[in-house]
């Protein structure tokens, strides 16, 4: 039986150094009189949104990104948040604009997801995103799917032609990752929670992604020998553990790579939110 032991694919390394990247980019855009500027809402205590929210003010910060962030009690009305978006838009100091999700229930998350600006929108979670994203000509990428994108392409790992299984289909990270994937050429297939014989379908992909929200779900009997594994879980185990959805000790035994929780996704996400908002920036000048 071969062992592997898996490679780290190492989000917390890749996303320095693209931080580094930003902040010469941001040098030169305040030597022109333009300081990129980022927008965040937050309503409500959702604590993975709280681990984000602190995580991102800390890179802005590293990279002189402006931040400013919003948050609103759990309480606040649709109407209340439609104007503050309103405004957002209209303000163009602002370059991006981000609303955390999940919003209570009183709000309507795609009213809300439409009321911004697409060409602020540093989520890239309007439907004028989606759609180009769909059609191969993206605009704003979601920043999960465009992380682990990036992360693949420094550790040089080949997609034409690869079967990527996909497990979860959110708006956030599997619809648009599928989309990024088929644009990279890869054979993809999106499984879900009407998916039969899960573990027979991922033990075929060269490449899993999983972003299901259940801690430690995958271990060796639903992955390839050699395959390359992407967790993009973050959730805690009965002892208070953060854990992603892969068993990661028992996989890294059959993986050839893998991202660890936390030290993967995670902070890719944040260095590609860093990433836009300067896109965007530059973008108002040219
Ligand atoms: N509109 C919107 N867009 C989002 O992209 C979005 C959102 N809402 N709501 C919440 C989720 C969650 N999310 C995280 C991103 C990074 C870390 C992160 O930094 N993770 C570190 C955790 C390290 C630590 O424990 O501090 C890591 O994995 O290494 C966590 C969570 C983005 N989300």
């Amino acid at each position: 039986m071969a062992i592997f032991l898996a490679i780290k694919l190492d989000g917390k390394k890749l996303s320095q150094k693209i931080a580094g990247q930003l902040q010469q980019r941001v040098t030169k855009l305040k030597a022109r009189g333009v300081s990129p500027k980022l927008a965040v809402i937050l309503i409500g205590d959702d604590p993975a949104s709280q681990i984000y929210v602190r995580n991102k003010r800390r890179m802005a910060k590293k990279i002189g990104i402006e931040t400013s962030d919003l948050r609103l009690p759990v309480a606040t009305s649709e109407e209340k948040l439609l104007q503050i978006i309103a405004e957002l838009n209209n303000d163009v100091t602002v370059h991006g604009i981000l609303v955390q999700l999940p919003l209570p229930p009183q709000i309507n998350e795609e009213t809300i997801i439409q009321a911004i600006d697409p060409l602020k929108d540093v989520d890239g979670f309007h439907p004028f995103n989606m759609g180009k994203l769909f059609m191969g000509a993206p605009y704003a990428i979601p920043c999960t799917p465009n992380g682990i994108m990036q992360l693949l392409a420094e550790y040089r790992i080949p997609l034409a032609g690869k079967k990527v299984v996909i497990v979860g289909r959110s708006n956030i990270v599997g619809r648009p990752l599928a989309a990024l994937m088929i644009n990279h050429n890869a054979t993809v297939t999106v499984a879900h929670s009407y998916t039969k014989n899960l573990f027979e379908l991922t033990r075929r992909a060269d490449i899993l992604v999983a972003a299901v929200g259940k801690a430690e779900l995958f271990s060796q009997t639903a992955i390839k020998s050699g395959a390359v594994v992407i967790d993009v879980g973050i959730n805690r185990n009965a002892a208070g553990k953060l854990v992603g959805d892969i068993d990661q000790i028992k996989v890294a035994d059959i993986a050839s790579y893998l991202t660890p929780v936390p030290g993967g996704v995670g902070p890719m996400t944040i260095a590609m939110l860093m990433k836009q908002t300067v896109d965007f920036a530059e973008r108002s000048v040219k």
